[in-house]
């Protein structure tokens, strides 16, 4: 059967932003363009630090990526979610087994009895030979070297420079101390993420509350959204209220993950957000992102960076999260094991609107925010 997309078409006109007004979350700017002047990484470390006092939630701008580049991966990416199921469906990620690289159907999720998550998501892993085999459709693979020089740019040009920024604000002497557990060639789940949430009704829509992705934590290091012009994204803001995420143009919007908070006992905050219903003069839209999800070396042990004086002063060293065997946590079992729980087929009878708490490895578990 031939393939219902064949081409990726140029350019990509994105959807209009509403002109609803909406109570936004009020976020930091980091401006990469200072890492490579005198001083510029502390006065960033410094920034990011009064950041994250907030949420764990910030735009970068001047990351070098332009609105070109961004757009193309946008039609990328409807292209590939617009294959057919069937066409997909070789594709298709081994969720249950802790695998997310391919095709996550929509529907894997039950939201509450009755009705299910209504997103999809293709997961390109990152650019290593361990990956090297890994089946694409046609359309990836024709773009392939496209999408290699946008996912190594974003790990080279960005990630790269957030994680000395860590370092710096963690008073860390060692600035390559994230670099180090953060090497490309190394295995971990980093990659590149074409998502798609279909519109839903209005009945549908007050039967979950509006609530398609409920409030959770994100799994590694750090996530970057690129661009995303149709509003959904909430953040639990510090007073328990949730905040819009306002789409940016120029910058991209990245959220600190559960990895980047064991190693700082919570200094750096896992931030907590949901996915809700668009306001109405977006409801008619499929809601397409571009993401990228940076991931620590699996083999990393999860525990308090015991040479930050940061943490120390803050009385945030010697409590660490172990499992219910004494052990720390490693990265690799943490994701493979949050991707089993939270991605692959529900196993309560309620449905993940209603969970509050999910183990996820051994006694630790995470928590689910109404
Ligand atoms: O679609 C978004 O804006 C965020 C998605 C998200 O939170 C996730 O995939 O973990
Ligand atoms: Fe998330």
């Amino acid at each position: 059967m031939a393939a219902t997309t064949e081409t990726v078409s140029l350019p990509y006109v994105q959807a209009p932003e509403t002109s609803e007004s909406l109570d936004w979350a009020d976020l930091v700017t980091l401006d990469l363009a200072k890492f490579d002047q005198p001083g510029g990484k502390q006065e960033l470390a410094e920034e990011f630090s009064r950041s994250i006092e907030e949420v764990g939630f910030f735009y970068l701008k001047n990351h070098g990526l332009s609105k070109e580049d961004i757009d193309t991966q946008f039609a990328i990416g409807k292209s590939v979610l617009s294959l057919t199921d069937e066409e997909k469906l070789p594709f298709r990620a081994a969720l249950e087994a802790g695998d997310y690289n391919g095709w996550k159907p929509a529907g894997t999720r039950d939201l509450i009895p009755g009705v299910k998550d209504n997103f999809e998501i293709y997961n390109i892993p990152k650019f290593i030979p361990e990956h090297a085999n890994r089946p694409h459709p046609e359309i990836v693979k024709e773009y392939i070297e496209t999408i290699e020089r946008f996912s190594k740019h974003i790990h080279e040009q960005i990630v790269k420079k957030l994680l000395v920024i860590f370092s710096i604000a963690l008073g860390l002497d060692d600035e390559e101390w994230f670099l180090k557990k953060h090497r490309y060639e190394k295995t971990s789940g980093d990659h590149l993420r074409y998502m798609k949430y279909y519109k839903r009704t209005e009945e549908e829509n007050e039967k979950l509350g509006g609530v398609w992705l409920k409030g959770h934590s994100d799994m590694g290091s750090l996530t970057l959204l690129f661009r995303q012009p149709v509003a959904a994204l909430q953040v639990l803001a510090k007073d328990g209220t949730w905040k819009w995420v306002r789409p940016q143009t120029d910058a991209i919007t990245v959220n600190i993950a559960d990895a980047l908070q064991f190693l700082t006992n919570g200094y750096l905050k896992s931030s907590i957000h949901r996915v809700v219903a668009p306001p109405k003069d977006q409801a008619h839209i499929d809601r397409l992102g571009v993401l990228y999800m940076v991931r620590i070396e699996d083999d990393t042990e999860l525990l308090p960076i015991e040479e930050s004086p940061v943490l120390r002063e803050r009385g945030l060293l010697g409590q660490e999260t172990l499992s219910s065997d004494g052990r720390p946590v490693t990265a690799g079992e943490w994701v493979k094991q949050r991707i089993i729980k939270n991605l692959a087929n529900t196993s309560t009878d309620k449905g993940d609107n209603e969970e509050t708490e999910v183990e996820i490895f051994k006694g630790v578990k995470v928590k689910y925010y109404d």
